[in-house]
């Protein structure tokens, strides 16, 4: 029997405390759920991987991990069959819909990826390895992230404010920067717009250079904008932003925008699968694809998307959603080993307090992440934190991202801004 026989499989949801993040669908909920899947071994391996908890999503990991035990962890094909019988025969294999932020059309890539994770955590653990280097090997030692700015409230109304306060105004965004560049040593920024007319995130933006002169910015406002606007805000930011990201939704409109502008502009919504491919290349329409292993079906997929990009001329960078340290190990390997991934990858990491891997292994030094080098993945579950994270998803009432179910709970008159301006 190959020692690499799953014997046990655990999907343990996960919430931690999220602060009150605004973006074009509403605002994040006081906590951020995920799901921590665990592959053993009889020989004694542990395998990790994570991912999103929406309860559709849930069950789905649950329906897999159950026909798990017994399948061996260098079959990653047949992995992905059991995946796509199991979604086939108990949902139909719909798409899933993650806060009205993301559809996603490919559960298959979503449901499969935490379990190829894991995997290849196993694989690198058996052979003594690193996952990067199951990848075809680290490229870099260390891998850049971007800070991630937010506007956001001081607080989650009914909780005590959290310890970055609000960010509601261009001063109050350069302070949040500084803090991110003080604490973590970033070296590039992106403010997640959408959330505020576009000429006061353009002031934003503008404020974000006089006060960091050589730093590579970034705005997402996530589809907020018509084709004109975006066009008007690519004239005012020419030369000012290294790109801009999806200012409009849809693929026609992305090129539209792409045909008047010389800014590259990126996304990670109008493409976020294999077939979005052929028609964004067709029409021009992105010149950036954030790969995101999450969402494109595991670190394999995602490194062969990194090949693809190469082919087209097109850059590549990497998007993230609220995550724990598994999925953070995960995304450093993958960088570390795609070649042509450039850009500073995204990551909501210094937005979140908890954990449950154990301290010390991913640490930010200048803005980047030190690939482990240890076999695996090279971080370590700490079971007092995934127990009591697990007993706060338990306790915390929140069983999807309901950004705009949210918000209006808030603010009953709240529209999603998507195309607004
Ligand atoms: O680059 C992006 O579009 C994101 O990071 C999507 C996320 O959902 C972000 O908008 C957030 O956390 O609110
Ligand atoms: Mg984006």
């Amino acid at each position: 029997m190959s020692q690499l026989r799953i014997s046990r499989v655990t999907v343990t949801p996960v919430a931690f405390e999220d602060p009150p993040l605004l973006n074009v669908v509403g605002v994040h909920q006081p906590y951020a759920l995920r799901a921590i899947v665990e592959l053993h071994t009889d020989s004694g391996l542990l395998g990790l991987g994570e991912t999103y908890a929406d309860e559709v999503h849930l069950a789905r990991l649950e329906a897999v991990a159950a026909g798990l035990p017994g399948h061996d962890a260098y079959d990653l094909h047949g992995l992905r069959r059991h995946v796509t019988d199991v979604l086939g025969r108990e949902t139909g294999g719909g798409g899933a819909s993650f806060g009205g932020m993301l559809d996603v059309d490919s559960a298959v890539d979503t449901v499969y990826s935490p379990f190829e994770v894991a995997c290849l955590d196993l694989q690198g653990h058996a052979a003594g390895v690193p996952v990067s280097d199951l990848l075809g090997g680290a490229v870099r030692e260390t891998v850049p992230f971007s800070g991630y700015l937010f506007y956001k409230w001081a607080g989650h109304p009914g909780f005590a404010d959290d310890a970055w306060g609000e960010a509601l105004t261009p001063a109050q965004l350069v302070e949040q920067a500084h803090r991110m560049v003080d604490g973590w040593g970033f070296g590039s920024l992106k403010l997640k717009g959408g959330v505020f007319a576009p000429e006061q995130e353009c002031e934003a933006i503008e404020a974000l250079r006089s006060a960091f002169p050589d730093m590579p910015l970034r705005l997402d406002p996530n589809g907020a904008w018509t084709v004109e606007t975006s066009l008007k805000v690519a004239a005012r930011l020419a030369g000012v932003v290294e790109y801009l990201e999806d200012p409009t939704p849809g693929i026609p409109g992305m090129a539209a925008v792409a045909a008047g502008t010389d800014v590259p502009l990126a996304t990670n919504m109008c493409v976020i699968a294999m077939e979005h491919l052929p028609p964004a290349i067709a029409q021009d329409a992105v010149q950036v694809v954030l790969s995101d292993h999450h969402l494109w079906g595991g670190l394999k997929k995602s490194a062969l998307l990194g090949g693809i990009t190469e082919v087209w001329g097109m850059g590549l960078s990497m998007h993230s959603n609220s995550h724990l340290g598994v999925s953070l190990a995960a995304m450093v390997h993958l960088a570390a080993a795609t070649p042509n991934l450039t850009y500073a990858c995204d990551t909501h990491y210094p937005w979140k307090t908890q954990d449950v891997i154990t301290d010390g292994v991913l640490s930010f030094v200048d803005g980047s992440v030190a690939v482990p080098t240890t076999p695996g993945l090279g971080v370590t579950l700490d079971r007092d934190r995934l127990g009591e994270l697990h007993e706060l998803y338990l306790s915390c009432g929140v069983r999807r991202r309901e950004d705009t179910v949210y918000m209006r709970s808030i603010q009953p008159d709240f529209e999603v801004n998507t195309a607004r301006w």
